[in-house]
């Protein structure tokens, strides 16, 4: 379980977050962490995860009804950032490798599935320099995965990739937290992707929280307009919202 409570994040003098609470939901979940550019979305993110100073508040761990510290919180912990940049002359499966260590206890064969499961064992071999932006953040994804860490942090891990990945990756998000009782916060600029593959969003906007509740709650019209400032209409796939941007003069 992840529950984040009254957080407040500065840098330097300008506050970012400004008292952030929020459950994020019952093992087995996602959540989805919404809202426009610079709302605070990556910040929370990496004060969850531990990169970068939180000034108040808290973010708490909790496994099998213990609050995790320390060390045992960082490897509860598995953090994709929205960058994945990497000049490591490693190939694919060495970086993955040295991810695993100490956190399983067969790396070599936990990085091998891994790959698989992400589609990418045909990258095993090749440097991780070469590759290009989707395959970085796949390859990204499985240094994280291959930990099995109990809290999965993805700051916008779809960012780079194709449709058919970025449904496989959400799927797969899916899969991992339900089959082991994970919870996942995962960034996403894309509201028909959150709706469909997230069990809750959290929609911030200017480092606080405007709303929390399954996507069929919170992906109303009028919240679009609040808080994107967009005149969008908003269907309904059985049970799922679709959000239909209405053409504006210039669109
Ligand atoms: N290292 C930093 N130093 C100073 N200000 C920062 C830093 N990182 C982010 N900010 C500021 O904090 C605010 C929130 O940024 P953040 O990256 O958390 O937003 P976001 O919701 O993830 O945005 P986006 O959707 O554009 O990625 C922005 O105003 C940004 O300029």
């Amino acid at each position: 379980m992840l529950t984040i409570t009254d957080l407040h994040v500065s840098y330097g003098r300008r506050q970012v977050l400004r008292g952030i609470s929020a459950g994020c939901g019952e093992p087995g979940t996602v959540t989805g962490l919404v809202g426009p550019n610079a709302a605070g979305k990556s910040t929370l993110v990496k004060a969850v995860a531990g990169v970068c100073p939180i000034a108040s508040g808290q973010a708490q761990v909790e496994l099998d009804g213990t609050v995790l510290k320390g060390r045992a919180r960082q490897r509860a912990l598995g953090y994709v950032p929205q960058d994945v940049l990497s000049s490591a002359s490693l190939t694919v499966f060495e970086s993955v490798v040295i991810s695993a260590r100490g956190a399983v206890e067969d790396p070599l064969t936990a990085s091998a599935e891994a790959l698989e499961r992400l589609g990418i064992a045909g990258l095993a071999q090749r440097s991780v320099r070469e590759l290009s932006g989707g395959q970085r953040q796949l390859v990204a994804v499985a240094q994280m995965l291959v930990r099995r860490p109990h809290v999965l942090l993805l700051d916008e891990p779809t960012s780079a990739l194709d449709l058919r990945h970025q449904v496989e990756l959400l799927q797969l998000t899916r899969q991992e937290v339900r089959e082991r009782d994970a919870v996942a916060l995962v960034v996403l600029h894309d509201l028909n992707l959150a709706a469909r593959y997230c069990d809750q969003l959290l929609v911030l906007a200017d480092g606080q929280v405007v709303e929390h509740g399954t996507p069929a709650q919170v992906l109303r019209a009028d919240l679009l307009e609040q808080v994107y400032g967009l005149r969008a209409r908003v269907l309904d796939d059985e049970g799922t919202p679709v959000v239909c941007p209405v053409a504006t003069t210039c669109g």
